[in-house]
């Protein structure tokens, strides 16, 4: 409205001007000219400081809107306590929460985490991409940082509520270690000038901000955002399993017309390694080839087909291949039987389900977190951590890489027993050990554990199979059902005897 009345304005000047019989090309000329400089600069994003950041306001949204992903969202309800009862919190001396960090692959729902928090917490939502604060000039991403808290603040006042939650996808792309980057000069003033708005926020301020920012590449932050009273919590947002994938297409399917003949537990059971934005595409294309076919409800086929297409048309990076899962399947399966051979009732759950960088899991029911250990724990330990590696090489032949972390936990532990005086060498100070003896002993005792863990696992190798195959089908078993296979195989093979 402003720039019509002022053109409006400026078109009447100049025609009273040709009135009076003045030449005003040099005015046109001028004019042009700096009409030409406005557009080149708005260009740049020198002169739109705003236009940045999407104000997400459109109806609330809850974490009943997100499927799945139940761990992260209690983890961030906890958190948001903290936001909510903050006069509570601050009279404790507690320090405020300033930044909570969402790690996890892409299309997993962190900007839906993040939408609902506001939602949860009736804060006012401001949603930008670290990649927005990247200029070409200097100072601007700073500058635009500093605008992003200023709109936070001002936004909420508007809106006469007292909180806002700002969340910054990608932030990697801008809390990258300082230095790392070619133009680094521009990325520090801009990660600097975060850093100060942190320390900046707290209980004094009239508007309480809270920022959520997300990256897959927690590794790359610079170490000095992830400090106390910064972003000192992470919430880990990871490939949702089979009950996570299940809930999430059913919410997806929740306004499309469905077929009597849809089962979406079978769609549920084949999208293994789909994230939460591949299952909505899933459940859209679905539609797109019912409406293809004519067919005024989507069938089982539609879905079908539609998991195909996403399957081929994404080439997703972290499904991992059939291939890959049988042998994740054999290794935790080698896992999981020799701790419940060595110490039954210990395994709590089983799966296959990547998680964080691990692609499967065996979790214990008790955590090892026992303040002694005799040399007979350790050992059992050692043979639990090396039974993965080696249930491959006896079912598929050879070992592969996704041992080496078992086999770095096996050697540590190996070295503890040494260094603590439990090794055929009795009390000795590492320290003062030819460094080649201390090594053979450690070799000795890993070789010996090996040994061991082959004999159990050859002996069993049929036990193993028949964990592999409900593994495979399910993804995950509980402590419970293993043991309860474990025990139908020991009785089969009884009677077989
Ligand atoms: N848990 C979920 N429940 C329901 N829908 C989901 C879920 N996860 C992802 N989606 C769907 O995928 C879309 C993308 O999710 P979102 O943007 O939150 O992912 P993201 O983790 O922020 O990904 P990126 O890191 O790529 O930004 C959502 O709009 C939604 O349709
Ligand atoms: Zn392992």
């Amino acid at each position: 409205m402003k720039k019509e009345i002022l053109f409006g304005i400026l078109a009447g000047f100049l025609s009273f001007l040709v009135y009076l019989g003045y030449d005003i090309t040099p005015v046109i000329i001028l004019g042009a000219l700096g009409f030409m400089l406005y557009i080149v600069m708005q260009k740049k994003g020198l002169l739109k400081l705003d236009s940045y950041q999407k104000v997400i306001q459109n109806k609330a949204f809850h974490f009943e809107d997100i499927g799945g992903q139940e761990t992260a969202k209690q983890e961030l309800k906890e958190a948001l306590e903290f936001l909510i009862k903050a006069d509570k919190v601050n009279r404790m001396g507690i320090r405020p929460l300033k930044g909570i960090l969402l790690t996890g692959p892409p299309g997993t729902g962190k900007t839906l985490l993040a939408r609902a928090a506001a939602g949860y917490s009736d804060a006012v939502f401001l949603a930008t991409s670290g990649s927005e604060f990247i200029e070409m000039y200097a100072g601007v991403g700073a500058q635009r940082v500093r605008g992003l808290f200023q709109s936070a603040r001002e936004m909420a006042k508007k809106q006469k509520k007292n909180r806002a939650i700002i969340f910054i996808d990608e932030i990697d792309v801008l809390g990258g270690k300082r230095g790392s980057h070619s133009s680094h000069l521009e990325y520090d003033q801009t990660l600097n000038q975060l850093l100060v708005e942190m320390d900046g926020l707290g209980y004094d301020q009239e508007v309480q901000i809270l920022l959520i920012a997300a990256t897959n590449r927690p590794d790359l932050l610079d170490p000095a955002l992830l400090r106390p009273g910064r972003f000192d919590r992470q919430v880990k947002v990871d490939l949702p399993d089979k009950e996570g994938r299940l809930a999430i297409l059913k919410l997806h399917c929740r306004n499309k017309p469905l077929a009597d003949d849809v089962c979406i537990e079978e769609i549920a059971n084949g999208t293994f390694g789909f994230s939460g934005a591949h299952l909505e595409n899933v459940t859209n294309e679905a539609a797109i080839l019912a409406l293809r076919d004519k067919s005024p409800f989507i069938k089982q086929t539609h879905l079908r087909e539609a998991v195909d297409k996403v399957i081929l048309g994404e080439k997703l990076g972290n499904r991992a291949s059939s291939t890959t899962l049988h042998r994740v399947a054999i290794h935790e399966a080698g896992h999981a039987l020799m701790s419940e051979f060595l110490k039954p009732g210990s395994v709590d759950q089983v799966t296959v389900t990547s998680r964080g960088n691990a692609l499967g899991y065996v979790r214990h029911t008790q955590e090892e977190d026992e303040p002694l250990y005799t040399k007979t724990a350790l050992e059992n330990q050692i043979m639990i951590l090396l039974a993965g590696a080696l249930s491959e090489e006896i079912h598929l032949g050879e070992k592969s890489t996704g041992a080496t972390n078992d086999f770095q936990r096996a050697l540590e532990l190996t070295q503890k027993i040494v260094s603590s005086g439990l090794s055929r060498l009795g009390v000795v100070s590492p320290d003062h050990l030819p460094e080649n003896e201390f090594y053979q002993v450690c070799q000795e005792i890993l070789r010996q554990q090996e040994n061991n863990v082959l004999e159990i696992l050859n002996e069993n190798k049929e036990m193993i199979l028949c964990i592999v195959k409900h593994l495979k089908e399910k993804e995950k078993i509980s402590g419970t059902e293993l043991r309860s296979l474990i025990q139908q195989g020991t009785k089969s093979t009884a009677m077989s005897a």
